[in-house]
Formats: C-alpha cells, sequence, structure tokens
C-alpha cells in the first residue's frame, strides 16, 4: 500500500521489488524490438541529456497495460486528495480507462509509457513529463537494472523547487525491481499559511559505467 502521507511530504516515495528480477530482465530485452514503439528519443539531439527512450506504441503489451491500470486507480484517489486541500476543482476518474477517455477527447491520444537506457557517460536532465492540457499529476519509474552490478552512478534525482526559497535536491536509492512514485510537477506542501504547490523535477545523474535501463509509466496520453 502507499503511505499517502510520505508521497504528499517529499513528493515520492518508493514501492519495493514491484517487479521481479526477471520481470526485469524480461523488458529490458524488449529495448531491441523495435515493433513495440512508436517513436524513439536520442535525448542529445534535444538537449535532454544523453541517452535514449523509445515510447510504447497502442496496444500496450500486457505487462505494461496491467501496471498502468492497477497503479492507476490509488494514485486517482492521492491526486484528488491532493487536489482538494489545494483548493483545486478537478477530480480524476476512478479507472485508467476513463482518463484517458478525457485525455484522447482533448487530442492526447499517443501513449506515454516508455523504455529508457543509459550507457556509460549518459544521464538525462531534469525535466518534467508534460504532453499537454491534461496531466496526471504521479508517475512511477521502475528501475530494471541493479546499481553497482549493472552500472555506477545513474541515481534517480528529484529537485524541488520551493517559493522564495532555494531548491531542495534528493537521491532515491533503487534496486533492481524498484519503484518510485513521485510528482510529475508540482505537489502540495504545507507552510503556515495553509497549502501551496511546490515545483517538481526529476533526471539521472551520469553513469560511471555499464548500462542502465527504466520503464516509465505516465498516465496521460501525449498530443
Ligand atoms: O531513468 C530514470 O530513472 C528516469 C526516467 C524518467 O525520466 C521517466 O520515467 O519519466
Ligand atoms: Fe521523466
Amino acid at each position: 500500500m502507499i503511505d499517502t502521507e510520505t508521497l504528499a511530504d517529499r513528493g515520492h516515495i518508493v514501492a519495493p521489488s514491484l517487479l521481479s528480477a526477471q520481470e526485469c530482465r524480461t523488458l529490458a530485452g524488449w529495448w531491441s524490438d523495435a515493433a513495440l514503439f512508436r517513436k524513439r528519443i536520442v535525448m542529445q539531439r534535444h538537449g535532454y541529456g544523453q541517452g535514449e527512450y523509445q515510447y510504447f506504441t497502442y496496444p500496450l503489451p500486457a505487462e505494461i497495460q496491467r501496471l498502468r491500470e492497477t497503479l492507476y486507480g490509488p494514485l486517482a484517489g492521492i491526486a484528488n486528495r491532493w487536489n482538494e486541500v489545494l483548493g483545486l476543482e478537478k477530480r480524476f476518474p476512478a479507472t485508467l480507462k476513463q482518463w484517458l477517455r478525457d485525455c484522447h477527447a482533448a487530442g492526447q491520444t499517443r501513449p506515454t509509457p516508455l523504455l529508457l537506457r543509459y550507457g556509460a557517460g549518459d544521464y538525462n536532465c531534469l525535466h518534467r513529463d508534460l504532453y499537454g492540457e491534461r496531466v496526471f499529476p504521479l508517475q512511477v519509474a521502475i528501475l530494471l537494472s541493479e546499481p553497482q552490478r549493472d552500472f555506477e552512478g545513474g541515481e534517480f534525482m528529484l529537485v524541488e523547487q520551493r517559493p522564495r526559497q532555494q531548491s531542495r535536491g534528493e537521491v532515491v536509492p533503487l534496486r533492481q525491481g524498484d519503484a518510485v512514485i513521485f510528482a510529475v510537477n508540482e505537489r502540495p506542501a504545507k507552510g503556515t499559511r495553509g497549502w501551496h504547490r511546490t515545483a517538481m523535477r526529476h533526471g539521472v545523474s551520469t553513469l560511471r559505467r555499464g548500462e542502465r535501463f527504466t520503464l516509465g509509466i505516465i498516465f496521460h496520453d501525449a498530443a
């Protein structure tokens, strides 16, 4: 179960061992199967960092579809409570199917789950995964490789930009199969005068050695 207090407090939470080592190897092995993907991005061509990622195409592989569906429900509950404390009207529907219908009606029709691959020297600049006006405020990244064995460096990072204060950075230690659930864009923060929003960005530090794969699950589709 998701510790919602910790998630709101820190803007992220780790779900240990969401996937087995075998599942991680299978998913990482999909990298070279071009038929599974709609688009490949070379990060250095866009100034996003260094490394590559590929967006899965619809229909998603059953494993990815299942993860996206089962994670959506509890995260929608949290997203709705976040909006409630922030005084925002928007509420997210109970199922992924309903939410995606909303995205598709707004012209965001392309799938966003992705596989990322980093080699030695690669990194992912701090960013937010926004793909249009429709934004689901939480997303999930699952580390498919084992730190120290498969790669060194390459740590998952979060930076919180607080209003009128200096930014705060955090490294999230992950092992193979662990999932980090984190705020896409903003999280609610309790200040002395009630709740406000703080801006979050995530990225990956430079790999010193080896190869690192990640599965990214984003819940809004892309325009
Ligand atoms: O490789 C990572 O850990 C970060 C992946 C990422 O940026 C994402 O899933 O949106
Ligand atoms: Fe990302």
